[in-house]
């Protein structure tokens, strides 16, 4: 019944305005699915490889589409992926592309979820999955790869922990966000964005602190929950062995010295959420970390486990983390991305389904959250591309899908 009859790649924009792939998925019966690939900045050395938009798309119309059109089923995303890596044939999709894979992967989920009417959260959760919802971790100031001249940490991110719905925690991120720009305002800094919509003044990060801590309690106090924040600090791009440890603006903060700071920013300001507080590379690091403060944080790997079952097994053999950031084009499919996430739930390790902070409209990880009952959703607070993502979520919890 959902037979691939087709498969269209095309280069259309993404958030940054670079090229990136679009499929669209066809079947018997009508299905259709479309699909497109989002791309990372701070991007970690062991994901998946994205090739120029145009590469991608020659590279999977010769070898994967002769083996995906009239051969597999849509509805059986096991064997489109299947089919996709054996087109590869490499260990990190860098022969078609992880963004050719990733854009045909979720264009044949939503193709297969098509033909038999299912919702796509559905069609990937089974009628049985939970009855819970993410909560959003909406990004409200940063800098970084993401801003030039702005924060050193990546992301401080809201967190409507006590929302009693998914759509109140969507308001509360954004209005969390407008009251830090009043703040900016009235301190006078100026309000340029970042790549994913959240606020990129020129300050320090223990400005950010000051002021990111002062909305969330006010707009806590306001709609009446709690709202905790946290953040990405991705530290493999601020990590230099040469440098003897983590460049901040004001200086170098050797491992001991970064484990401790950010030991000490959890305790001081009650953070949720800590994402990528060490260098890719440091298991140890990240294990020292989860055993000072994981009782009262999730310290989530996102470069450290990429997505991947293999780097994913190593730090829950070594205690690295309780969490993992899921990011379908990091590893390039959906059975990829499940199988991490299946791992994840095994071993007790929250799952955060995330975007890219180069984006498109397509909303495939708002569905991929609900369906495997994410914890939380990393997807922004606001900007066009970020809110076609919680507004699905909105429509979803509305049943509007
Ligand atoms: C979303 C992120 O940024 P990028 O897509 O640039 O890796 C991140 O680091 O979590
Ligand atoms: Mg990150």
């Amino acid at each position: 019944m959902t037979l691939v009859t087709d498969v269209r790649l095309r280069r259309v924009l993404d958030s940054r305005g670079n090229a990136t792939v679009e499929a669209d998925v066809l079947t018997e019966e009508g299905g259709f699915g479309r699909a497109a690939a989002p791309s990372g900045a701070s991007t970690g050395e062991y994901e998946a490889i994205e090739l120029p938009a145009a590469e991608a798309i020659a590279k999977a119309r010769e070898d994967a589409i002769p083996r995906l059109v009239g051969e597999v089923h849509a509805g059986n995303q096991r064997e489109v992926d299947a089919a996709l890596a054996a087109a590869d044939g490499t260990d990190d999709f860098s022969g078609i592309g992880a963004n050719s894979a990733v854009a045909i992967s979720m264009a044949a989920a939503k193709a297969g979820a098509s033909v038999t009417g299912a919702p796509l959260y559905q069609h990937l959760g089974g009628t049985f999955r939970g009855n819970t919802f993410p909560i959003p971790l909406g990004n409200i100031v940063g800098g970084g790869e993401h801003a030039a001249d702005a924060t050193d940490i990546q992301e401080f991110l809201a967190a409507p922990v006590g929302a009693p719905s998914v759509s109140e925690a969507i308001f509360a991120n954004a209005a969390v966000h407008a009251k830090v720009h009043d703040i900016l305002i009235e301190r006078d800094e100026p309000c340029g964005k970042g790549d994913e919509g959240a606020w990129a003044p020129s300050i320090d990060d223990a400005e950010a602190f000051e002021i990111v801590d002062e909305a969330t309690k006010a707009v806590a106090d306001e709609v009446g929950f709690e709202i905790r924040f946290g953040l990405d600090v991705a530290a493999a791009e601020m990590y230099d062995e040469d440098e003897g440890g983590y460049v901040y603006s004001d200086q170098v903060r050797s491992t001991e010295e970064q484990v401790e700071y950010i030991a000490d920013l959890v305790r001081e300001y009650d953070l949720k959420y800590v994402e990528d507080p060490l260098d890719e590379d440091d298991y140890e690091g990240f294990a020292d970390l989860t055993e000072q403060v994981g009782d009262r944080t999730l310290v989530c790997g996102d470069d450290l486990f990429v997505t991947n079952t293999d780097r994913l097994g190593e730090g829950i053999q070594q205690g690295a983390a309780n969490s993992i950031l899921i990011k379908p084009n990091q590893i390039g499919t959906l059975s990829d991305a499940f199988d991490a996430i299946e791992l994840a739930v095994e071993n007790a390790y929250g799952h955060v389904v995330s975007h890219r902070s180069g984006e498109t409209t397509d909303a495939t990880i708002a569905h991929l959250a609900v369906a495997t009952d994410a914890p939380f959703i990393k997807t922004g607070a606001v900007a066009g591309e970020r809110t076609a993502k919680l507004n699905e979520l909105i429509r979803i919890e509305d049943n509007a899908v």
